[in-house]
């Protein structure tokens, strides 16, 4: 079974529409029933009807498995164990800092001191207020904030705004812009792993379905679509290729020829940025069906003619390659591009993020952890096969050393000392044995030796250090 949390009010409002299209259709009305659990037309996914800040909540504890919720509570909760999958695009307003008309004139906003603000989200204001240099009080208030400066009680409220008439009506204006705010899709950290097969189908219809125009490959796909096929090494040297002005390069720095076979997608991660321009016009435009605008373009699509990747929009962004929505929401076979995940990895979801970089970047793939579903997390995997290029598979050649087979090495001398394959390399520098070894500091630096304690230590140090 499949729970699906939806906040009461605004974001249940544009939330049913949401899931009619997506083919998820309440047994009852649930802008009038009373009842709490509703089932839907799919087999196995129930909604329940909750008040919008308590989503996080139900969300985080387990008890829905998914919930749709505002950007604006998520953040004001802080959103742990909880991943925020996609950008709905529904229920869009502005958080704002708003004051009273007639003090406009006298002062900026950044000219506050100890001022008194209210709001209902304490915590995002603190960090708004601590980022601008602001001293003030907040007072915490539940609803109708607009009511504050009227009676005394604050100078400024931070609040929400969609058509501004609140405002207005109450004799106030909009300062300052705090935060862009929409109604996002958010998971149970553990259901994604634990049942992520009957999860899948229905997150991939309501962040890819049709008429979300919101889906786009900046969220849900994005992180997503982990397949962990291609690993940093490859990608990190066709960044410096395309620097370079050449195409994509293989281990030893040679042009790669053909199709490129690898099809990841995960731009969220900064090495993986370069991973698209493949420069073949195949998996690099595979994989980036579905990206956007920019996304597109440094994938190497429009670059190579807007009409060369029908299914990369440069403008109005995603096009789900959801053909048909989700008849019945069943998961099809892997790769058969029943979803938007599906088709552009193969079944093979990896690890998800959440809202924003500016906010907190949980990665697992940074982490290293077992993401993916289908083998070993996109960290580790990308790790070992970083490993085996970048010491070129038993080349006697110290990283960052010369020779052909050095060339990954250079590029990713960040990896050497995960290199296992470098120890030979180092110990015949130092033979395990020298006192004042070879290219002292460095090899130093290097040796794994070093690592097994003082006594090797003194072994190892340089004469000119023991004196
Ligand atoms: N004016 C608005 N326009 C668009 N979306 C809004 C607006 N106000 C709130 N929202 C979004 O809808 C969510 C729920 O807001 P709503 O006003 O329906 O309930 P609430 O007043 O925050 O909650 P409660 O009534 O339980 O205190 C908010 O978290 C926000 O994301
Ligand atoms: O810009 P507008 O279109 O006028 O909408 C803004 C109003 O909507 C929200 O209030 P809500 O109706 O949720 O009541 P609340 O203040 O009690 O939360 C928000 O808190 C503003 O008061």
């Amino acid at each position: 079974m499949v729970t699906l949390a939806l906040s009461k009010g605004r974001i249940l409002e544009e939330s049913i529409p949401l899931l009619e299209r997506a083919g998820i259709v309440p047994e009852e009305d649930l802008a009038k029933t009373r009842r709490l659990i509703v089932g839907t037309s799919i087999p196995g996914v129930r909604l329940v009807v909750i008040r919008a800040a308590d989503v996080p909540t139900y969300v985080r504890y387990g008890a829905a498995d998914l919930g749709i919720a505002g950007r604006d509570v998520l953040l004001e909760d802080g959103g742990e164990g909880l991943y925020e999958l996609a950008d709905l695009g529904i229920a869009t307003c502005r958080l704002m800092v708003a004051s009273p008309i007639d003090e406009m004139a006298r002062e900026g906003a950044r000219s506050w001191t100890r001022l008194r603000v209210a709001t209902k989200y304490v915590r995002i204001t603190e960090r708004y207020l601590a980022a601008q240099g602001i001293q003030a009080d907040i007072i915490h208030l539940y609803g109708s904030m607009e009511l504050a400066p009227l009676v005394g009680l604050a100078d400024r409220i931070v609040d929400l705004v969609s058509s501004g008439r609140t405002l207005a009506a109450n004799g106030l204006k909009p300062i300052e812009h705090v935060l862009d705010v929409s109604a996002w899709l958010v998971a149970n950290r553990a259901a994604m792993k634990m049942k992520y097969e009957a999860l899948r189908p229905v997150i991939a219809c309501l962040a890819g379905s049709e008429g979300n125009e919101r889906y786009r490959a900046t969220t849900y796909a994005r992180r997503d679509l982990r397949c962990g096929v291609q690993g940093p090494a490859r990608a990190q040297r066709d960044r410096f290729a395309r620097r370079r002005g050449g195409g994509p390069r293989d281990y030893r720095g040679r042009a790669r020829p053909g199709r490129c076979r690898t099809a990841h997608v995960d731009r969220a991660s900064r090495w993986a940025r370069g991973a698209h321009g493949c420069g073949t016009g195949g998996p690099g435009a595979r994989a980036c069906r579905g990206l956007r605008g920019s996304d597109a373009r440094r994938a190497g699509g429009p670059a190579r003619g807007r009409g060369a990747y029908p299914d990369i929009s440069r403008t109005s962004g995603h096009r789900t390659p959801h053909a048909g929505g989700c008849p019945g929401l069943a998961p099809g076979p892997e790769g058969d591009g029943a979803g938007p995940g599906r088709s552009l990895c193969a079944g093979r979801q990896g690890r998800l993020s959440v809202i924003g970089a500016d906010e907190r970047h949980p990665c697992a793939h940074r982490r290293g952890r077992r993401a993916c579903h289908d083998g070993p997390g996109p960290g580790r995997a990308a790790a070992a096969r970083t490993r085996g290029r970048l010491c070129g598979r038993g080349r006697s050649r110290v990283p960052g050393g010369r020779g052909a087979g050095d060339r990954g090495a250079r590029l990713w001398h960040g990896q050497r000392a995960a290199c296992r394959q470098d120890r030979g390399a180092r110990k015949r520098l130092c033979g395990g044995r020298q006192a004042s070894g070879i290219r002292t500091s460095g090899h130093r630096h290097d040796c794994r030796a070093l690592g097994g304690g003082d006594r090797l230590r003194r072994r190892h140090r340089p004469l000119v250090d023991r004196l």
